[in-house]
């Protein structure tokens, strides 16, 4: 195994079976979506009915009982955030791109590995205090889920961890998250 197929997270709260489960079912795109970029792409995994149910599973073991809601990332992070939600018996947060959720929402402009990007929420879809599971499929510069996390908390909730099932280490996103818990389950 090399650095090129992920390495488990220092520190990662999640279980040998399902690091290696990830691992084993992640493609590599070159050039995708623009070229030097290369894409990890999560669609076999989520094809894989077994893996799929593997995966959802373990991830909301490591967080039962210690929340109260899952938050989802449009897009990616929505197939992850709702099925560990239900898996645990409470609520998901839709996180949605710049103009997708209608009446009033808060939101937040950051920078993508390739673009620009806003995300917004219903702020009275957090509940004040609640503890919340920030689920995304990729850290890369951490935009992302440095804005997830600041919307949560501007609404009133209490950020819990962040839970990334892929991390692309050299872009070190873990320094826009500085103070916050972020677990990955596979490293780049
Ligand atoms: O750490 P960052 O540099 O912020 O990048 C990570 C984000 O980029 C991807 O989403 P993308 O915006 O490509 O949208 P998608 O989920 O709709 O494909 C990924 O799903 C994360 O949300
Ligand atoms: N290299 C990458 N592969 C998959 N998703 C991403 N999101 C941001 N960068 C990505």
């Amino acid at each position: 195994m090399s650095q090129a197929d992920g390495v488990r997270a220092p520190g990662s709260p999640f279980p040998d079976s399902l690091v290696n489960l990830v691992r084993g079912h992640i493609r590599d795109i070159p050039d995708f979506p623009s070229p030097g970029i290369l894409f990890r792409d999560i669609t076999p995994l989520l094809a894989d009915g077994p893996a799929l149910q593997a995966l959802v599973d373990g991830l909301a073991e490591v967080y039962r009982g210690r929340i109260d809601a899952v938050a989802g990332i449009e897009s990616r992070g929505f197939i992850l955030a709702a099925p560990i939600a239900a898996t645990l018996g409470i609520g998901m947060i839709t996180i949605r791109k710049a103009g997708r959720l209608p009446g009033p929402v808060i939101g937040v402009d950051y920078s993508l590995e390739y673009g620009q990007a806003r995300i917004e929420l219903h702020p009275e879809t957090v509940v004040t205090d609640s503890r919340v599971l920030v689920v995304d499929d990729v850290l890369a510069t951490g935009g992302t889920a440095a804005a997830a996390a600041s919307l949560i908390e501007e609404a009133g909730g209490e950020v819990v961890a962040l839970g990334m099932l892929l991390e692309l280490g050299f872009l070190q996103g873990r320094a826009a998250l500085t103070g916050r818990q972020v677990d990955s389950v596979l490293v780049y």
